[in-house]
């Protein structure tokens, strides 16, 4: 099907995201800005919230911006205990500044255990907010890694994200 004149294709862009945090005894474990029951949390210099840390590196990977942890250094004092959608939200901020427009974002967080499906809607939903897009193009998605690596033997959680972007007047 013929795109109307105003698309150009050189205006998208994909963006990629991967987090890794360990679980460490006494701490939340939060997870697209959801407090999940569990016995153990993530350990980090910020709230360890592994699946907004991947769709904000996703989201400077379209604009070629960086990393977060060159945004956010965890060295930084300022970043201790951050809430991480906070973060997400302002490079939310930076990727529209850069005059691009978050079209749609997916992701897969990789746990063992806890069960995340109850909280799956709750996810995207604070995630669209941060993002300020609608919750229709935000996914979110659980895997177990059928106990296999250091997911699957439940030492920490992954996730993975992706994003596309556009500098498009309109569709
Ligand atoms: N932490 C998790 C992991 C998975 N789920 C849900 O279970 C389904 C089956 O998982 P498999 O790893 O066996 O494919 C998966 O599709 C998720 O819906 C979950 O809720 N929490
Ligand atoms: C989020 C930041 C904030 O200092 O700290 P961490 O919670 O340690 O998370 P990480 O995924 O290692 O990313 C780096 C930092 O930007």
């Amino acid at each position: 099907m013929m795109q109307p004149a105003t698309f150009d294709p050189t205006s998208l862009r994909v963006g990629q995201g991967y987090d890794v945090h360990a679980f460490a005894e006494g701490r939340k474990l939060i997870l697209g800005g959801v407090n999940v029951p569990h016995v153990r949390g993530l350990l980090g210099h910020s709230d360890a919230d592994v699946l907004a840390h991947a769709v904000a590196d996703a989201l400077l990977g379209g604009i070629r911006g960086g990393d977060i942890g060159k945004l956010f250094p965890d060295t930084d004092p300022a970043y201790a205990g951050a809430d991480s959608l906070k973060l997400l939200a302002s490079v939310a901020g930076k990727v529209r500044a850069e005059g691009f427009q978050i079209l749609d974002v997916d992701s897969v967080i990789a746990a063992q255990a806890p069960k995340l499906a109850p909280y799956r809607e709750a996810m995207r939903e604070n995630l669209a907010r941060a993002m300020g897009v609608a919750v229709e193009n935000v996914g979110v998605k659980a895997t177990t890694t059928e106990q296999l690596g250091f997911e699957g033997r439940e030492e920490g959680i992954s996730a993975t994200a992706v994003c596309l972007l556009c500098r498009c007047r309109e569709f």
